[in-house]
């Protein structure tokens, strides 16, 4: 089985190209800038069909979620029309694409944890970029899987684990939001359920249950709590430590307004798919001491 990922050096591109290498029989190509660029729809196309996939994992995106709110145009011109046409170059070859989403196609307004078939409504440019990129991958390839992931880490380009790691060097004390909760999710979790997947719509090619999915790491947590489980599973490491302050989200402005529960149920990606993720917990730990060495 042939994956081709989109975002050579992504979090969810490089863990994919490391998980692949675990994995006999699956062979994972990594594609991205200059030769795809999803600003630029013409190398889209040609570039997926030249690398001949069984499979496609569309994971390149604009993820500067602040900056996008000054540059709309290009988030949707990456986040829309780059991954719908991600979509049509695999429906142009008969095969399935696989494509990132994100938890903040919701507002946050919703007590519980949000299932698929809940109400969108993003707050920010980044959410509502990546929500008409879902309705352009979906109307460009009904063999689609749209799963929605969130808080992402890993030990590869920039994250939260990496930044508070980064900052207990330096500080005593770290102030971190309290008030807004969700599932931290590792990228090697996010790694390993694309390819149960793939190898699930790969080896039954009447798999008919394409659509929306919720794929994010099980437990919640707020922000502070994801800093303080980072920070002690560094300390007990030899690694830095510092103390961890709950600030409320009006202490801490960004120009991207954030939902304040952005919980996921993955309950009907674990009942199709058979696959669950780990507690945030642990795989917080994992990639905290892979950070740290
Ligand atoms: N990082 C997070 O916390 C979350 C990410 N997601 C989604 O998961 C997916 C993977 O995210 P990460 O791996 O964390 O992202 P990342 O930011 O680590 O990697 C994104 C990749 O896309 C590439 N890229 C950006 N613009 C491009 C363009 N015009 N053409 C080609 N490639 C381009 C970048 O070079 C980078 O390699 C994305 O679709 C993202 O929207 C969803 C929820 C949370």
């Amino acid at each position: 089985m042939r994956l081709v990922v989109t975002g050579r050096e992504g979090q969810v591109a490089s863990s994919l190209l490391e998980a692949g290498q675990r994995h006999p029989g699956v062979e994972v190509i990594a594609i991205g800038r200059p030769e795809l660029d999803l600003a630029k729809p013409d190398t889209v196309i040609d570039t997926i069909a030249a690398a001949k996939p069984d499979i496609v994992v569309s994971a390149a995106a604009y993820t500067a979620v602040d900056q996008a709110e000054d540059e709309p145009d290009l988030a949707f011109a990456v986040n829309a029309v780059g991954a719908g046409k991600v979509a049509e170059a695999a429906a142009q070859l008969g095969v399935p694409v696989i494509h990132l989403s994100t938890d903040y196609v919701f507002d946050g307004s919703a007590s519980g944890a949000y299932v698929e078939t809940d109400a969108t409504a993003p707050r920010s440019v980044y959410g509502a970029s990546k929500l008409a990129g879902e309705q352009a991958v979906a109307a460009a390839n009904p063999r689609h899987l749209i799963l929605r992931t969130a808080w992402v880490y890993s030990p590869f380009g920039k994250n939260f684990v990496k930044t508070m790691l980064r900052l207990a060097a330096d500080r005593d004390e770290i102030s971190v939001v309290a008030d807004q909760w969700g599932n931290p999710t590792s990228a090697l979790d996010i790694a390993d359920a694309v390819l149960h997947a793939a190898a699930t719509l790969h080896g039954n090619k009447s798999f008919a249950a394409f659509g929306v999915y919720h794929l994010a790491g099980t437990g919640e947590a707020n922000w502070s709590g994801f800093a303080r489980h980072i920070l002690d599973t560094s300390r007990v490491s030899g690694g830095p430590w510092a103390r961890v302050r709950d600030i409320a989200t009006m202490d801490y402005p960004t120009k991207a307004r954030r939902p304040a529960n952005s919980r996921l149920s993955s309950a009907k990606f674990a009942s199709v798919f058979g696959w669950n993720a780990p507690d945030w917990r642990l795989s917080t730990e994992a990639v905290a001491r892979r950070v740290l060495v």
